[in-house]
């Protein structure tokens, strides 16, 4: 029978100063700002049963002795590591604190296929990237003189490359551009994709090293959690699923599904994009119109990797990539990366595809075996002369409809400003917000989820403390925009709407 629940005792809601609406990399470090500066009066609110968010593995496949692996079905590379002397991704940072095993993911080392077979395009890997030289210097001139942006595909056909009649070079373009920000070129802004990418691989490194701990990466965060959490800390409340927001200017009150409550001085929601945008969670009153726009118009992609297991290895066991050309389609199963090198699970014979956007929707709504046999057909086209045995195991995560993440990471769209972006970014009252997508320089990131968990967690403390240590931008409100002015000024690229690197920044230069 159903059961009614009170509002906690007394029909009163429990108590906190700050209420983190979520337990992924960005509740976590808003969490360890607080308690870096003796705010340790929060309580921590996470569907899942586990902290990371969407750093998270399971089980698949099995190795020679009949035990599982452990594979990552969300974030699996630290991006950017950082230089001796220079400035470092703080995911890799952790990583080396935590011990997390990784490896040197090597974009050289890749194979190049199309439905007849092997077929050798990697020029056009070279051609692409003399493009996108170019384009970066065209994104240089908007940001600098305040011009309107431009779509990713006006950049690269102004540089020079159209690959509409070429499947080849389409592979080569999603292989470059989709498979990073799960969108297409057509989608994607110029300026923003340019900075954002420089901010993540000029400023830390160019090296992606890819992450294969048996603990699974979000060892890594509950590292971080360990330094403030104590085991089975009350303050940290698991498999508690948060439906209502409701605000003013001097408190917050949280209600979850069970129908107990949270009364709270603030709040940080750090629920994804997808999540803000399909309204699983209700704000009460409504969120101001300047907010609701940025969230409508900031972009939640899916990545989704799927994953296959086989009795043997019939590809190259040394390489890691293999890039497939489909005669018809765009961004059909076009990347195939193998566990099986040397550095990452050798004698395993685990293969992934990886497909985003449209592809993404369409596999995620079929099921397992249409999937399968799709991925089948595409790799007896890759291998043709090889009689290709059925997977042992077969398995991938249905991203976008997962409730408490509705998509992979953030993309910045087309035309988006500076000005709309730091909307999304804003405090609306005593609710503010944090995580990836709120990170202007590192959107899509773990690193972008890391600084803005930090950042929402320092300007609170500021004023609970009356300390401010968050020396860049400053404590209390963010700023916001009422009224959007359509491009964004060079001197708008500022702390307080989230730019706290140079755009034009180059690590040792
Ligand atoms: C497939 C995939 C591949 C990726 N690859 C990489 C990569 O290689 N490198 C990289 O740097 N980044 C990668 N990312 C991005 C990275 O995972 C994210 O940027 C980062 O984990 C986001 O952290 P977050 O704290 O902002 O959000 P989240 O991790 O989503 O944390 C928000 C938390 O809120 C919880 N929540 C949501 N709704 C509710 C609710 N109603 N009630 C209570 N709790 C709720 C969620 O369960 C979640 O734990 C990838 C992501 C995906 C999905």
């Amino acid at each position: 029978a159903p059961t009614f629940q009170q509002r906690g005792y007394n029909g009163t809601c429990r108590r906190t100063t700050v209420a983190i609406l979520g337990g992924g990399v960005a509740g976590i470090t808003a969490a360890q700002a607080l308690s870096n500066q003796s705010v340790t009066d929060f309580l921590i609110v996470e569907y899942n049963g586990d902290i990371g968010g969407r750093m998270t593995h399971t089980t698949f496949g099995k190795d020679p002795d009949g035990n599982p692996y452990v594979v990552e079905l969300g974030a699996n590379w630290v991006q950017g590591l950082g230089i001796k002397d220079g400035p470092e991704n703080p995911i890799w940072t952790e990583a080396k604190r935590y011990n997390i095993s990784n490896e040197y993911s090597d974009y050289d080392s890749i194979l190049t296929y199309n439905e007849t077979g092997a077929v050798n395009y990697t020029n056009l890997l070279d051609d692409f990237e003399d493009a996108y030289a170019a384009m970066e210097q065209g994104a240089g001139y908007i940001l600098a003189d305040n011009l309107q942006d431009q779509s990713t595909r006006t950049g690269l056909s102004l540089a020079g490359w159209k690959p509409k009649k070429n499947m080849a070079a389409q592979a080569v373009e999603w292989w470059e551009w989709d498979w990073e920000t799960s969108y297409s070129p057509d989608e994607s802004s110029l300026v923003f994709g340019i900075t954002g990418y420089n901010l993540t691989f000029y400023q830390f490194s160019e090296e992606n090293n890819f992450v294969i701990d048996q603990r699974g990466f979000n060892t890594l965060i509950k590292g971080v959690a360990s330094t403030f959490l104590q085991p089975n800390d009350t303050r940290l409340l698991l498999n508690t699923v948060v439906t209502d927001i409701e605000y003013s200017a001097d408190s917050v009150t949280v209600t979850m599904d069970d129908g107990t409550c949270i009364s709270a001085d603030y709040a940080i929601c750090t629920f994804s994009l997808g999540v803000l945008q399909n309204e699983v969670v209700t704000f009460k009153p409504e969120l101001p119109d300047w907010k609701q726009t940025s969230i409508e118009t900031f972009q939640m992609g899916t990545y989704t990797k799927i994953f296959l297991q086989f009795n043997e290895t019939f590809w190259d066991p040394d390489t890691q990539f293999f890039l497939y050309a489909s005669p018809t389609t765009r961004g059909y199963y076009p990347v195939w990366q193998s566990l099986v090198p040397d550095g990452f699970i050798p004698g395993s014979n685990i293969i992934f595809a990886t497909v985003v956007g449209h592809e993404s929707y369409r596999i995620e709504a079929q099921d397992d075996e249409t999937t399968k046999a799709e991925l089948m057909e595409v790799l007896r086209q890759m291998f043709p002369g090889v009689n290709i045995p059925e997977p042992t195991d077969f398995m991938y995560p249905r991203w976008s409809l997962q409730p408490w993440s509705y998509g992979s990471y953030s993309n910045w769209p087309v035309g988006m400003t500076l000005e709309n972006h730091q909307n999304l970014r804003a405090n609306v009252e005593r609710v503010y917000f944090a995580g990836e997508h709120t990170s202007a320089e590192y959107f899509g990131f773990l690193h972008g989820a890391w600084f803005e968990g930090r950042e929402a967690g320092e300007r609170i403390a500021g004023m609970i403390s009356r300390d401010c240590m968050n020396i860049d931008s400053g404590c209390g409100t963010y700023t916001n925009y009422e009224i959007l002015h359509g491009t964004t000024a060079l001197e708008e690229y500022n702390a307080s709407n989230g730019f706290v690197v140079s755009s034009f920044y180059v690590a040792g230069s």
